[in-house]
């Protein structure tokens, strides 16, 4: 392939890209008529400076306005009235709050979830499971929505292309500036692949380290009707969990930013120390 092709395939990714985010801007923006979304300047990468064209719309950021007509009537122009959340992470720009994210990382049924619904109900952030997106696209009946189910009932993680996508459209939606992502990013290509489409960086990860044996027990305990909570697919998921999901911890915890969690405990003995860690990022949210 000549490096002409090249150049051109990727302005024409980032082309698409740009496409799928209007879509869910305009989106979000009929579905939360107090809440509109305004385009940033484009970031322009020093790699591909084409890549504003895609990035631009992935730097969108949510600002309360005063008038839900304003919101759906002009959502690129609308002034903001009040500060909001920059999706795009760039750091803190004049106004608006800068988005925290933590990245929630364990096997299955290291109690990822459990951990999460408590962190929730006492702090009120927005938790993001990709597995529970991820399912509730297979529902879709789309192509892509037939893949995942198909993945997920063989161990598999999905390209990230699908998971990213999800995941953005929902914390457009979620509008906090505080995020649990729980499940992602499961190995390289998803690491990679968020944080060069959206910049961001997490503040911290919570790993939850639980030995293999108390995790097959809970999940064959689970009974939620999943199709991989079975011993043959929870094998292969504990498999790709250390092959894939490791080196991610590993990667952060090289960073100074994991914080490991002892999860073969009672849920609420695990929760005792994971709830100071968040409520010390409390702190600093504004
Ligand atoms: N600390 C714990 N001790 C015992 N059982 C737990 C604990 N945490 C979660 N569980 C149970 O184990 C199963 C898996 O937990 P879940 O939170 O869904 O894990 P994950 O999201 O990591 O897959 C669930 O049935 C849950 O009720
Ligand atoms: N980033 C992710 C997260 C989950 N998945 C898929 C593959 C996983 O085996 C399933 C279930 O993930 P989920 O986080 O819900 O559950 P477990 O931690 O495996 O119990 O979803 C993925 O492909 N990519």
């Amino acid at each position: 392939m000549t490096v002409r092709t090249r150049l051109l395939q990727q302005v024409f990714r980032s082309l698409r890209q740009a496409t799928s985010r209007v879509e869910s801007v305009s989106k979000a923006a009929l579905e939360h008529p107090t809440v509109t979304l305004v385009a940033c300047a484009p970031q322009q990468s020093k790699r591909m400076p084409w890549s504003c064209l895609g990035y631009g719309f992935a730097a969108a950021s949510l600002v309360t306005v005063a008038s839900p007509l304003e919101a759906s009537c002009s959502p690129a122009v609308a002034a903001p009235q009040t500060a909001g959340v920059d999706l795009s992470n760039a750091g803190m720009t004049a106004g608006k709050a800068k988005l925290q994210v933590i990245f929630v990382l364990g096997g299955p049924g290291s109690g990822k979830g459990t951990q999460c619904a408590k962190l929730v109900q006492e702090f009120g952030l927005l938790h993001l499971s990709a597995g529970d997106l991820l399912r509730a696209h297979m529902k879709s009946g789309t192509p892509d929505g037939n893949m995942v189910a198909e993945m997920i009932k063989q161990g598999q993680i999905v390209p990230s292309r699908v998971t990213i996508s999800l995941l953005e459209e929902a914390m457009l939606k979620g509008g906090k500036q505080q995020v649990l992502i729980d499940g992602f990013p499961r190995n390289e290509e998803n690491r990679a692949a968020f944080e060069a489409q959206t910049g961001i960086e997490p503040e911290f990860v919570l790993f939850f380290n639980c030995p293999e044996a108390v995790m097959e027990k809970r999940l064959l305990g689970r009974q939620e009707g999943r199709t991989d909570d079975n011993i043959e697919t929870i094998r292969k998921r504990f498999k790709v969990f250390m092959e894939s999901s490791m080196p991610i911890i590993n990667f952060y915890d090289a960073k100074g930013r994991v914080r490991k969690i002892d999860a073969d405990r009672d849920p609420e003995d695990v929760y005792a120390d994971v709830r100071p860690l968040v409520e010390a990022l409390q702190s600093f949210a504004v």
